[in-house]
C-alpha cells in the first residue's frame, strides 16, 4: 500500500492562477472518477449511450514537452504494452499537428503514475494533456471546442478532460454538463488487473436499460455503475476489493473498472480509512478538484 500522504499529488498546487505554462513545466493529466455509470441504450454502431457524472481528481499522470524543429513527433518514454503508434499522446499530438497544418514538432515524455484499464481516464487524460498543451506551446489557439472534437477521435472519455469541469455527461460521454460538486476525498484502491473496456461492454449480461435521468435530477450517492456488475462477477479481486472498501463507506467501481472508490467529507477522513486497509492492498487518497489544472489553455 501507498504510505498515507505519499500518494497525494501536488496538481492541486499547480492550479494556482498565476501559473505560468511553458516548455519548462509539467503538465498535469488528471485522474477521473464516474460517481455513478448506467447505460441506457446503445447506438446502431454498437457504442453504448451513457449516463455519467465525471469528476477529476489532484491525483494523476505528469507529462513534459520539449520542442522539436524537424517536425517530428516522438514519444520518449514508451508505456510496456503499448506500441508508440498507438499510444494516445503520440496520436493527439498528430491529429492536432495535421489538423492545424503545424510545422512544429515535439518530444513527449509520460510519468505514468495511473493504472492502465484502471478505469480512472488515464489514456484519454495523457490525450486531453497532450491537446491542452500544445494546443497553447505551439500557439495554435484553436477553441475549445474544436479540440473536444479532435479528441472524441481517440476515446469517448477525452472530450471531458478537455471540457475541464466536473460534468453530467450523455451520449457516449461527449454530451458534457456542468456540475458543482462539493470538496471531499477520495480512497481508490487498484485492484491488480487491467480490465478491457471493449469486454465488460461486450458482455451478454450487460444491464443496458437503465431508466435516462435529466441532469439536474443527479444528487451524490445516486445510481450505481452498470458495469461493475459485470467486471465484479468476473474478477473476483475486484469485488473482494469493493467489499472491503465497503466497511468504511459506500464503495464503487469507477469507468469498467479495476479501480473502486469512497467518498469521504475531507482527504483527511479518506487517509484515515487507508490506514485501515489491509497493507496488501494497494491505495491510495485524492481530494476532488473543481476543474482541470490546465482549464486555460483553451478558449471558449
Ligand atoms: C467506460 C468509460 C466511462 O467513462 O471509461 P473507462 O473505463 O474507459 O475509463 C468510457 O465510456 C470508456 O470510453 P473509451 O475510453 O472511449 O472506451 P474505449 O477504450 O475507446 O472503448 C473500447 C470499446 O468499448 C466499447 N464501448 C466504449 C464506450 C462506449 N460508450 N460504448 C462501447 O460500447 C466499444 O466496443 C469500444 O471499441
Ligand atoms: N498514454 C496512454 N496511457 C494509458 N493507456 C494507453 C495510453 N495510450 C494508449 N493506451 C491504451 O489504452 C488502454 C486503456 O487505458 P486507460 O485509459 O489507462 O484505462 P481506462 O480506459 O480503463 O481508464 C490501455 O490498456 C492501453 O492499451
Amino acid at each position: 500500500m501507498a504510505a498515507p500522504g505519499q500518494a497525494i499529488d501536488a496538481i492541486a498546487a499547480m492550479t494556482a492562477s498565476r501559473q505560468i505554462w511553458d516548455w519548462q513545466s509539467v503538465y498535469p493529466a488528471p485522474a477521473k472518477l464516474n460517481l455513478f455509470l448506467h447505460v441506457v441504450g446503445q447506438r446502431a454502431d454498437g457504442y453504448h449511450l451513457l449516463q455519467t457524472l465525471f469528476r477529476f481528481l489532484d491525483h494523476g499522470d505528469r507529462l513534459h514537452f520539449a520542442p522539436r524543429a524537424d517536425g517530428a513527433i516522438h514519444l520518449a518514454t514508451p508505456l510496456p504494452g503499448v506500441p508508440p503508434e498507438s499510444d494516445l499522446t503520440l496520436r493527439a499530438a498528430r491529429l492536432l499537428q495535421a489538423a492545424s497544418a503545424c510545422r512544429q514538432g515535439v518530444d513527449i515524455s509520460i510519468d505514468k503514475r495511473l493504472p492502465m484499464g484502471g478505469g480512472l481516464g488515464g489514456g484519454s487524460s495523457d490525450a486531453a494533456t497532450v491537446l491542452l498543451a500544445l494546443n497553447h506551446l505551439w500557439k495554435l489557439d484553436l477553441p475549445r471546442r474544436q479540440l473536444q472534437e479532435i479528441g472524441l477521435q481517440l476515446g469517448a472519455d477525452v472530450p471531458f478532460f478537455i471540457f475541464g469541469r466536473n460534468a453530467f455527461a450523455e451520449g457516449v460521454g461527449e454530451a458534457l454538463q456542468a456540475v458543482e460538486l462539493p470538496a471531499c476525498g477520495y480512497l481508490v484502491l487498484e485492484p491488480p488487473l487491467a480490465v478491457a473496456t471493449a469486454a465488460i461492454f461486450g458482455a451478454p449480461e450487460l444491464k443496458r436499460d437503465s431508466l435516462p435521468i435529466r441532469a439536474e435530477q443527479w444528487h451524490p450517492g445516486f445510481g450505481g455503475n452498470d458495469l461493475q456488475t459485470v467486471v465484479a462477477a468476473r474478477f473476483p479481486v475486484v469485488a473482494e476489493h469493493l467489499a472491503c472498501l465497503s466497511a468504511f463507506a459506500p464503495a464503487r467501481m469507477s469507468g469498467s473498472g479495476a479501480c473502486v472508490f469512497a467518498e469521504f467529507e475531507s482527504a483527511e477522513q479518506a487517509q484515515a480509512a487507508l490506514r485501515k486497509i489491509p497493507a496488501k492492498l494497494r491505495g491510495w487518497v485524492a481530494a476532488g478538484l473543481d476543474e482541470h489544472p490546465l482549464r486555460a489553455l483553451a478558449s471558449g
